[in-house]
């Protein structure tokens, strides 16, 4: 699908095995570089055209020992040919260089100086070729105290495919990294550039092509991506004009004691405005009258224990659940969790819910090993990275797992989708397939937001949308609601704002 091959994001390792299979199709590397410098050269020439000086700007291009260095020579080339005064300091001499990055040095006729003569505070743009997608280590000793300096500085930096000391696979920082302005990479982005903290290092991303064909994505077969509604708008269940209300699902969530009811009701009332049917708030008794003060279009029953639930669960349309916002941890939680998938519903289990299983990790885990014949994946859990960290150790203590490594492995040991919150949030799946998420404001940071998401989750859940899918579109739909409120949010606020995320996802 056509999408798939929009929103892909590929690694270093893929995105090399990209360049090899154009390669091997008779593009030569050099022609890739030549294409890779130019499209540098633009973005530079964008930068140069905000500085607004209309004359000579000073532009300082470092260079690495290998292919993103050569793109340095390039872009550096035709920043000279426009007139500018370009030159290329480079770590190791250009007589090192070999391959591609020393025709690139061949190419380019302007001066060479070593990297310890770069002055930032004398430039008015840098770019940075030092390293790109073949960081393998740490940057230690000269280039890391580079580095440092450069930052201090702060200079309009341009980044070639990667600021230097980004990794491209996770995002992390290998000794220290340039803080970039803007980054130009090419064909597909990486998941580095979306992963804090290399997503806040990068700047503004700008992908460029360069002649790679978008038909050598069929033999890599990525299978992460960056969330966008191409990914599951066909599965999003926006009402028709014949519809009932029960043909939108019913979603039940968890209300905690009397005194911890506002989380529960944040995802409930989100959950209807989110598109469920009708919703319910199961109450231990001692908060039905704090929630019936407070609840309208949501329904109210109370739930003492498994006893009731066994009986709620009787009725097929309660059929997607919250569980865990305010509720408290303990063994009531478990208790509820395993009655309602062993009865076939979806369940978003959040907050509470998931660290009520942090000493009996096994027993999540083994009831969900095997869903019924065909009914799928039906767990949702909503980890922040300290409930994460409680729930799956191991891989939480794994440095060199990426955070989209994290949440897949997690999502097939727990037979669940993981929505692994943060700026960054990944949502992974048993299969293998995982988003990034890149939506949503700083505001999102603040109480109750986590709450109103199980609710989102749960209503697409409740319209029958696959867990994956259910949990990426509520993820996009609640970033984008902060996007759309914008400074002063707080969680009561997003909810009203879905309208608008509707209205857009129906208009695109
Ligand atoms: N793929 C494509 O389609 C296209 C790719 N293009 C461009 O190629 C770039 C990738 O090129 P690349 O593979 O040569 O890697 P690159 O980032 O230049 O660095 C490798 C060198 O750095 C060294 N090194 C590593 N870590 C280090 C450290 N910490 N500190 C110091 N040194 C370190 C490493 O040494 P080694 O590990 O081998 O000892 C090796 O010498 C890519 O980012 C893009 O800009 C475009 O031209 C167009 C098409
Ligand atoms: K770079």
């Amino acid at each position: 699908m056509e999408w798939r091959r929009f929103h892909t994001l590929l690694t270093p390792d893929e995105m090399g095995q990209a360049d090899r299979i154009t390669i091997r199709r008779g593009v030569s590397g050099f022609v890739l570089m030549k294409a890779a410098g130019n499209r540098v050269a633009e973005a530079a020439l964008k930068m140069i055209g905000d500085i607004g000086t209309g004359g000579t700007c000073r532009i300082a291009c470092l260079g690495g020992p290998g292919n993103n260095g050569g793109d340095a020579f390039v872009a550096a080339e035709l920043l000279r040919r426009s007139g500018h005064s370009v030159v290329v300091h480079t770590l190791s001499k250009p007589e090192c260089l070999s391959g591609d990055a020393a025709l690139a040095a061949g190419y380019y006729e302007g001066t060479v100086e070593p990297l310890d003569t770069f002055e930032p505070e004398k430039t008015d743009l840098v770019i940075d070729g030092l390293l790109g997608a073949g960081l393998s280590r740490p940057i230690e000793g000269d280039v890391a105290a580079l580095i440092a300096r450069t930052n201090t500085a702060a200079p309009r930096l341009l980044a070639i495919d990667l600021p230097s000391g980004v990794s491209g696979k996770s995002g992390a920082i290998l000794g220290d990294a340039f803080q970039a302005e803007r980054t130009v990479s090419f064909f597909r982005a990486k998941p580095g550039h979306f992963l804090e903290p290399g997503r806040t290092r990068c700047g503004s991303v700008d992908i460029r092509q360069i002649g790679i064909e978008a038909n050598v994505l069929d033999t890599i077969r990525p299978k992460a991506f960056l969330n966008q509604p191409e990914l599951w708008r066909l599965q999003l269940n926006l009402p028709a004009g014949a519809g009932h209300k029960y043909d939108r699902g019913h979603a039940v969530v968890f209300s905690g004691p009397a005194l911890k009811t506002g989380a529960a009701r944040l995802a409930a009332n989100a959950a209807l405005r989110a598109g469920a049917g009708l919703v319910t708030l199961l109450s231990p008794p001692n908060a039905i009258l704090v929630n019936a003060s407070h609840l309208t279009a949501v329904m109210l029953r109370k739930c003492e224990g498994s006893g009731d639930l066994g009986e709620i669960l009787v009725d097929h349309r309660f059929n997607a659940f919250v569980l865990g916002p305010g509720f408290g941890t303990g063994e009531r939680v478990r208790d509820y969790a395993r009655l309602v998938l062993e009865a076939g519903r979806a369940l978003v289990l959040d907050a509470d819910g998931i660290s009520a299983f942090s000493d009996v990790r096994n027993i999540l885990f083994d009831n969900e090993k095997q869903p019924s014949e065909g009914e799928g994946v039906r767990l949702v859990l909503t980890p922040h990275a300290g409930e994460f960290a409680r729930l799956f150790p191991d891989i939480a203590e794994a440095d060199r797992l990426s955070k989209l490594d994290r949440a897949r492995q997690a999502a097939e040991r727990a037979n669940a989708v993981i929505v692994l919150k943060g700026r960054d949030t990944v949502i992974a799946s048993p299969d293998g397939r995982a988003v990034i998420n890149a939506n949503g404001t700083p505001w999102l940071a603040t109480a109750g937001t986590g709450d109103v998401l199980s609710g989102i989750i749960a209503a697409q859940l409740a319209q029958g949308m696959p867990a994956f899918e259910a949990a990426a579109a509520g993820v996009w739909m609640h970033g984008r609601a902060a996007e759309l409120f914008g400074p002063g949010l707080t969680a009561e606020e997003l909810a009203g704002q879905l309208p608008r995320v509707f209205v857009e996802l129906m208009e695109a």
